[in-house]
């Protein structure tokens, strides 16, 4: 494991570029495995992820290469094999080799997948897609046994009982070569989604209205890349570097942004009396404002973003008063909370609300990095605070941050990162 040591009252200042998006890469990864040609993709980001996901191509024979944001995938020698149980579990979004190995050879085997412990994490609507477009699914152990019938999947209507990104994903790459037309209902609308329509279109697929509540498919017999596909940014990323910048930076321009995708997040900044200059595809922050409370209530996408709501955090602890942020997607999204306390933040959680209030005296610390999310926002603490703070479990803000301690230190903050032989969850 990987710890962080970061310096306090240290502010941002500079320019920051934002990376390919986590969600994006890490639905493309997998959907590569459905063409039958080589697939090329750039601007993914160089996070452990990404890297996890070529350990388990690797096991089906599938090489893939790195190399500056280019990852290049051949898929034309793919085998059967039983994937790596360790890189299954060490992220969510492993989950998506269910629904691209069925697309593939009708049916998949795959371990129960990691990913952030935020709460709990059902896959029924995955499985209610797949048993619509004629798949049996069996559980045993830790595993998923998902198989076609006799005649291969079927194109079917599905309407989900709630709004998943995961499962409209899965979904798509197990529909996007069955037989006859699928249509999805209450399907996520997220941006990755439309990243991964217009993949999949390119190579053939015929996907229409991903980005609405509505996607309909036709199943083609097969899928061949002519060209690159580019990564869209990651706003979470993006939403990150922003929030930081306007707790505790004196000018940050955010390169590589897709402003639209941030409109609820960039709402929310405003409403707490942060200035924003919004050029094409960058923001600038000048920093210093005076801020407002707010609440902040995460919702699917186009609401405010449960991957956005630790991360701002360490900006509502600056504003005079009492804000409140509910998460409805993962009201159990609090890891955060306790490492905070411990700073001498002002944050509780009651009945799935949490409560932040003006905090001026910070104090470095030993905390620990329980997931993503939890672990980026507590850096984003240790800028504002006294004194040194150490994150252990650095690795889960690696899961999703491309070069963080590069990028840090290009808006001239000083940080280290060392490796850590002591077991888990040491402090
Ligand atoms: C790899 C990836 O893209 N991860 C993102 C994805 O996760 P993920 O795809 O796992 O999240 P979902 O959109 O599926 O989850 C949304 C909500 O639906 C519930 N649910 C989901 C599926 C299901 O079968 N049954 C069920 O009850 C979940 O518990 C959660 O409360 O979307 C989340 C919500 O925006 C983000 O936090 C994650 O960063
Ligand atoms: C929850 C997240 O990721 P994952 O779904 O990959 O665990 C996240 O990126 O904040």
């Amino acid at each position: 494991m990987k710890k962080m040591i970061v310096k306090g009252e240290q502010k941002l200042t500079g320019e920051v570029t934002v990376g390919g998006a986590k969600n994006s890469a890490v639905a493309l990864i997998p959907a590569a495995i459905l063409a039958e040609t080589p697939v090329k993709l750039d601007s993914v980001p160089d996070i452990l992820d990404v890297h996890n996901l070529m350990i388990i191509l690797r096991s089906m024979n599938v090489e893939s290469h790195f190399n500056h944001g280019v990852l290049e995938i051949d898929p034309t020698q793919i085998k059967k094999a039983p994937l790596p149980g360790d890189a299954i579990r060490s992220l969510r979004a492993s989950y998506y080799f269910m629904g691209a190995l069925l697309g593939k050879f009708g049916e998949a085997t795959v371990g129960f997948p990691g990913g952030d412990d935020i709460g709990p994490r059902p896959i029924d609507q995955h499985i209610k897609g797949f048993k619509a477009l004629g798949a049996v699914v069996e559980e045993e152990g830790n595993k998923v046994h998902i198989k076609a019938g006799s005649e291969g999947l079927k194109g079917a209507r599905i309407f989900f009982d709630l709004v998943s990104v995961g499962a409209t994903i899965n979904v798509l790459l197990a529909a996007v070569m069955a037989k006859g037309t699928t249509i999805m209902e209450n399907a996520a609308k997220e941006p990755e989604i439309v990243d991964l329509a217009t993949f999949l279109n390119n190579m053939g697929a015929k996907i229409r209205g991903a980005g609405t509540d509505v996607i309909r498919i036709e199943g083609v017999d097969s899928l061949k890349a002519t060209n690159t596909h580019t990564v869209i940014p990651d706003r979470i990323e993006a939403g990150t570097y922003l929030a930081f910048a306007a707790a505790n930076g004196n000018g940050v321009l955010v390169k590589n942004v897709i402003t639209e995708h941030l409109d609820p997040f960039i709402a929310k900044l405003q409403e707490m009396g942060v200035r924003l200059e919004i050029n094409e595809d960058s923001i600038y922050v000048p920093g210093g404002d005076l801020l407002a409370p707010v609440t902040v209530k995460t919702a699917p996408y186009p609401g405010f973003a449960t991957d956005l709501q630790q991360p701002i955090t360490p900006l509502l602890l600056k504003a005079k008063g009492t804000s409140q942020v509910i998460d409805t997607l993962y009201p159990g999204r609090v890891l955060h909370i306790k490492e905070m306390q411990s700073m001498g933040a002002n944050i509780s959680s009651k009945d799935g609300i949490i409560t932040i209030k003006n905090s001026e005296s910070l104090i470095g610390s030993e905390v620990s990095a329980g997931e993503i999310r939890a672990g980026v926002s507590l850096l984003g603490l240790a800028l504002m605070s006294k004194g040194t703070t150490v994150i252990n479990n650095a690795d889960n803000i690696l899961r999703g941050y491309e070069r963080i301690i590069d990028k840090l230190r290009g808006l001239s903050i000083k940080i280290e990162i060392i490796t850590d032989n002591r077991e888990d969850g040491d402090k």
